[in-house]
């Protein structure tokens, strides 16, 4: 669905911001991109979605070169949630939409209402202005505005930014959702719950080269230190003992009087970032 190779960018003469990489994304996967502020992502998405030109190297969506494909017929394919939702304030949600629904062929249109609703949007908000929304509930309209042609492939900035838990919970549904249909997602994040919850796999981004690419689980796994933590009471007290997984073989041999809890250490998607990168994702 996506095959990137050897993609260079550069903004002007002395700032390269991606140096020549690789990936692709299978139909119907959920491909997380993550990294630092200033890593690439945003760069690498907009090249994705036309929004900037001038790349070195071989990008396409669909099996079709997008140098030669920036026409109608791409855009009705591809959805996109933008990290700042480019929406008109003076405008409610539900013209904002109208307005960008007359694009698109009236057959290929979603009922934005339908989908509001399904986005758990506040129907009595529908017809105020943006200027008064919270981000939660620009966030909803984004989110209709990317799904509103029932695109193929979806490009979501990070989707659960400025949602409440609840909110964050709906739209990973929505989204499970749209994979189920077969839709395939490029998901651009600094959540690494969104990102282990979500993704089939992820590649982490550095300085405009990719450090690695798999699944969240095989990274969590490889990384693994294979330590285990064990919570008892001994004597009243609560203690904790972390020891190695191999010695849980011969059984538990501390002192206890009774064990509370034992505990695989599984390393978060987080520390397999820091392991592979040296920095943390803010
Ligand atoms: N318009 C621009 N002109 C010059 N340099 C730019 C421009 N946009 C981005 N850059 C630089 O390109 C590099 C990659 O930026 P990019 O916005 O793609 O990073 P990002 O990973 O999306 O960051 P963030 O998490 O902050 O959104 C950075 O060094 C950034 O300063």
């Amino acid at each position: 669905m996506i095959e990137v190779k050897d993609l260079i960018f550069s903004y002007g003469k002395d700032k390269q911001a991606l140096h020549g990489i690789d990936f692709t994304v299978g139909k119907g996967e959920i491909f997380g991109f993550l990294g630092p502020n200033g890593s690439g992502k945003s760069t690498t998405q907009k090249i994705l979605t036309g929004i900037l030109k001038g790349h070195n190297g071989h990008v396409s969506l669909f099996g079709k070169n997008i140098t030669n494909s920036y026409n109608k017929e791409f855009f009705k394919n591809i959805g996109v949630l933008f990290e700042y939702p480019y929406l008109y304030a003076n405008l409610s949600g539900l013209d904002n939409l109208n307005y960008f629904a007359s694009f698109y062929p009236k057959e290929q249109r979603q009922d934005i209402e339908v989908l509001l609703d399904r986005l758990a949007f506040k129907k009595d908000y529908i017809k105020k202005p943006v200027s008064s929304y919270s981000k939660g509930m620009r966030q909803r309209v984004s989110m209709a505005r990317a799904l509103m042609t029932s695109p193929k492939l979806l490009f979501l900035d990070e989707p659960t930014s400025g949602l409440d838990p609840a909110g964050a919970v709906l739209f990973r549904n929505i989204i499970e959702e749209e994979r189920k249909k077969g839709t395939t997602v490029f998901l651009t994040t600094h959540n690494m719950l969104d990102a282990d919850l979500l993704c089939d796999r992820v590649a982490f981004i550095v300085n405009g080269n990719i450090a690695v690419i798999d699944t969240p689980k095989n990274l969590k796994m490889q990384n693994s230190n294979q330590k285990i933590v064990i919570d008892y009471m001994l004597n009243g007290k609560r203690e904790n003992k972390m020891i190695e997984a191999s010695e849980l073989k011969q059984g538990i041999s501390l002192p206890h009087d009774e064990i509370i809890s034992i505990h695989s250490q599984e390393p978060s998607l987080e520390d397999v970032f820091i392991q592979y990168t040296g920095r943390g994702l803010l």
